[in-house]
């Protein structure tokens, strides 16, 4: 609603202005009313005579006055009252007071626009009038009715002067009241212009009265386009708009919400949305058409729309489960993928906390996290963690989480992504068990043996306690792998690694170092007694029957024990004690126990010396070959000659076979140095038969590894023709032991160089107890006597009796006979008395280099004593 703006004093004068209300117009005023001086004096006279009596006059009019509701109302409470009656009471004084100057006309026009401006409507005031001029009639009647003509002139006086006032009030009442019509009007129009929606105004024929601003705005037309008050369908052809229009105009009701498309528009189609409301003027109905333009928040409407449908398929079909979390992890959304992942209905999760479907050791970390990114010091994070599913079963997912202020509640929402990774992860627990795992017993594998004897040193560091270090490696498992196959050997690893496991506690580690080796670790032990007790539980474990392909097997082991920190302080020193320790017991028979002392230590220093020395002697050609001969004693005549590996270390003593062959050919050293042997050998024989001496035969022991891991055949086959060295001229001497472990590989390669005229010869005959039956299965020419046997066939009853044997058999099996170690004439004469005439010995020659049996040779027989 308009206000006045500015004071009354301003109004007033305002009013006065625009009605004329000068000296000139007031002397007019009372020239009509013939109000004149004599009227002023009398109405002074009077003033002196009812002053008193003003009060009373004043109360009994205003209990007239409250006697109306709707002028109550006016006077809401006994202080406005109280006020109003004391301005009563000064006009009434006023109006007797004879002084109708300035201020008088500026009192009565302020009463005016007072009575205007707090609504006191003009049929009130001139009954108050009324009220008023009875009751001071009567009061002057009382004072003068002794004097009628004076009574009639004072009355007289009273009506000039209260029609005066009439006349006022009147005037500024209703120019007061035409000045806030025209003020309501600009305000109107002011509000109207200003008003953000369009208003579009319509008589009852559809023709356009007015349009806002806004509304030709939104139109695009200029003003005068509805100066000449067209059809509002010329405008805006819109049989909606049309047909709304005329509902409202035929029932009243409001017509909301119609929405009209416009085209022509430079930026496309617009929208716009109308509320229709019907009015009455004078001269009929009208429309007024309140008009928004809802192209944005339409379009906006739509996108927002799409981006729900989108974000609802995309929550519902996403390949990862989704969920919307209440800051205190309680699930307020959840998609199907989630529900899949973790066998929950929707129902029961959103009945759930995320701390209650996730994995116990997982959940001081998870809510740590949490927690972070609602308090702000982290906008996001990605974890591999586990949830449990409704079975019970952890399953391993990829979490991607962080925050979001939910629009419509305004709460802070988590929003998750969780992704199924369990296949993932199973794959790497697979493959990570590959790493750390033996593949075919499935026991912990090197890598894994360190890691967990690492954690064991540390934590007995700790707890000053001991670790027990088992080194574990099976009596003649290569027997079994040779003879039954690799298929009984794998059998037999799986069954020992079960039972070993199955003989140790949970705590304790058994892991397989590789082939038939087994490392056993176990921690927290109070004393190396502890140890020993294992170590016998699991030897008498290991020695249980054990049935591969029909055969009744009693397993063995020969097992060394090094304990920390007695023994070593990190895993490295106490595997090397352990394994020096099994050494030890594997050479004093297996099937035992050996706590690691000081001196294996030792053993082992040096063996891992000389394997480095072996190594580099080959490249240096340290190694060098020594012949002894062998003699026939009746002619005296050298038949032949045994190739001796010696190595000549730089500046050292010759060093003998005897103290690197066991090392070669652990290390596999051995198949370069024997093929170098068996070179070196040839090319020596094929240079003494083409200096002549084309009787000469020539020995070269090869190793039983030799023969597992070379092809010795097509090496003699191939080196016969590199060097023109004759077959028949070359022994190939193999040990007993080699026909006994792998007597097929043995016999094929044996015929292979039987066939090429390569005599075969077994070595130590009688050392490994072969049987006579095998003898008769290989292409063997002849067996030497070992010297062990001679050395003692003058004293020991028992070996002179096998040697005889030997003798006797071979001439009956038609073989060749060789003592080797013939040192005295009494062993000379045993033996030739018993029928063998080729012996090697140091009572015939030592071995010695080529160039010194050269000379021997040349002499072309050997001074054989007596
Ligand atoms: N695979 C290979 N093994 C080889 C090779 N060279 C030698 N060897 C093996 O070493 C064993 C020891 O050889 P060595 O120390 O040379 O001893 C031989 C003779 O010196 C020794 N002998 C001969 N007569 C006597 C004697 O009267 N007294 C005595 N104390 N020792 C004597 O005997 C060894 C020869 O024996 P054998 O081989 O059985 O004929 C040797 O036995 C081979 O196994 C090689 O190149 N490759």
């Amino acid at each position: 609603m308009p206000t006045m703006s500015g004071s009354l004093d301003e109004a007033v004068e305002a009013i006065a202005h625009e009605i004329g209300l000068d000296q000139q117009e007031f002397a007019a005023r009372m020239t009509f009313l013939e109000l004149d001086e004599r009227d002023h004096a009398l109405l002074r006279e009077l003033h002196g005579l009812i002053d008193k009596e003003i009060d009373t006059l004043s109360d009994s009019f205003y209990d007239h006055m409250l006697s109306f509701p709707a002028l109550r109302a006016l006077m809401r409470d006994s202080r406005t009252v109280q006020r109003l009656k004391r301005a009563q009471m000064a006009y009434f004084r006023s109006l007797t007071a004879g002084e109708y100057g300035e201020n008088y006309i500026r009192e009565r026009l302020r009463v005016g626009l007072v009575h205007q401006r707090i609504g006191l409507e003009p049929k009130w005031y001139i009954g108050a009038y009324r009220k008023y001029l009875a009751e001071l009639i009567e009061l002057v009647w009382e004072k003068m009715h002794a004097e009628p003509q004076r009574f009639r002139a004072a009355c007289d006086s009273i009506l000039k002067i209260v029609c005066l006032d009439i006349g006022l009030a009147l005037d500024t009442y209703a120019h007061a009241d035409q000045r806030s019509v025209v003020q309501y009007q600009n305000y109107l129009e002011q509000v109207i212009g200003g008003m953000p929606a369009g208003l579009i105004v319509v008589d009852d024929s559809g023709h356009v009265r007015s349009m806002n601003a806004t509304m030709l705005a939104m139109l695009g037309i200029p003003d005068e386009a509805v100066d000449a008050r067209p059809l509002l369908e010329a405008l805006i052809p819109a049989p909606e708009l049309a047909e709304r229009m005329a509902a409202a105009l035929a029932t009243g009701m409001p017509q909301d919400g119609v929405v009209v498309a416009i085209d022509g528009h430079a930026d496309g189609v617009r929208y716009f949305e109308f509320n229709i409301r019907r009015t009455r003027q004078a001269g009929g109905a009208i429309l007024l058409l309140i008009g928004h333009d809802i192209t944005f928040r339409r379009q906006a409407r739509l996108r927002l729309q799409e981006s729900e449908e989108f974000f609802r398929l995309t929550f519902s079909q996403a390949a990862v489960g989704i969920a919307l979390l209440s800051r205190d992890g309680r699930f307020v959304r959840v998609n199907r993928k989630l529900t899949r992942i973790l066998g929950f209905t929707e129902i029961e999760l959103l009945q759930r906390f995320v701390h209650q479907i996730t994995y116990p050791d997982d959940l001081l970390e998870d809510r740590a996290l949490i927690h972070r990114l609602i308090d702000g010091e982290i906008r996001d994070f990605q974890r591999e963690t586990r949830y449990v599913a409704k079975g019970g079963n952890p399953v391993w997912v990829n979490v991607s989480a962080s925050v979001m202020r939910e629009a419509a509640s305004g709460q802070l929402r988590l929003i998750t992504a969780v992704e199924d990774i369990s296949r993932r992860k199973q794959a790497e627990e697979a493959l990570q068990r590959m790493a750390s795992h033996d593949a075919l017993t499935g026991l912990p594998n090197r890598a894994l043996l360190q890691d967990r004897l690492g954690q064991a040193i540390a934590q007995a560091q700790r707890a000053q306690r001991q670790v027990g270090v088992m080194f574990i490696d099976l009596d003649r498992f290569k027997h079994v792998n040779d003879s039954l196959g690799h298929e009984a050997g794998d059998q037999m690893i799986v069954e020992i690694a079960r039972r070993l496991a199955s003989a140790l506690r949970e705590s304790d580690t058994v892991a397989r170092q590789g082939g038939d080796e087994f490392v056993v670790v176990l921690p927290d032990l109070a004393c190396p007694e502890d140890a020993a007790l294992v170590a016998q539980k699991l030897l008498a474990q290991l020695f249980q029957p054990l049935v591969l392909c029909g055969a009744e097997l009693f397993p063995t082991g020969s097992l060394g024990i090094a304990m920390y920190p007695r023994d070593g302080q990190d895993c490295n020193t106490l595997l090397k004690a352990a394994d020096a320790a099994m050494y030890r017991s594997k050479a004093n028979g297996g099937n035992h126990a050996e706590f690691y002392t000081a001196d294996m230590g030792a053993d082992t220093e040096e063996h891992l010396h000389i394997e480095a020395s072996l190594q580099r002697a080959l490249q240096r050609e340290e190694f060098v070959l020594y012949y002894q001969p062998q003699v026939d004693v009746d002619s005296g005549r050298v038949v032949g000659l045994e190739a001796l590996l010696r190595w000549q270390r730089e500046g050292k003593e010759l060093v003998l076979p005897a103290d690197f062959i066991a090392l070669a050919e652990e290390t596999g050293l051995i198949l370069p140095i024997g093929e170098w042997v068996l070179a070196t050998a040839m090319r020596q024989l094929a240079a003494f038969h083409r200096s002549g001496m084309t009787h000469l035969r020539m020995s070269v022991n090869v190793s039983a590894r030799q023969f597992q891991h070379n092809d010795v055949a097509a090496q003699v086959e191939r080196l016969l023709e590199e060097t023109g060295c004759a077959p028949g001229a070359l022994t190939i001497e193999i040990t007993e032991t080699l026909l006994m472990e792998r007597p097929g590989a043995a016999a094929e390669m044996m015929t292979r160089l039987s066939r090429m005229g390569v005599q075969l010869a077994i070595d130590d005959f009688c050392t490994g107890y072969s049987s006579l039956a095998n003898l008769k299965r290989f292409p063997i020419r002849g067996l030497k006597i070992d010297r062990s046997f001679v050395a003692d066939i003058a004293t020991d009853n028992d070996d002179a009796a096998i040697v005889a044997a030997v003798i006797a058999l071979a001439r009956s099996m038609k073989l060749e006979v060789i003592a080797v170690g013939v040192e005295t004439g009494e062993q000379q004469r045993f033996l030739r008395a018993r029928g063998c005439r080729r012996m090697q010995g140091y009572r015939f020659g030592k071995p010695a280099p080529a160039a010194d049996i050269e000379a021997l040779l040349r002499s072309r027989h050997v001074d054989i004593p007596a």
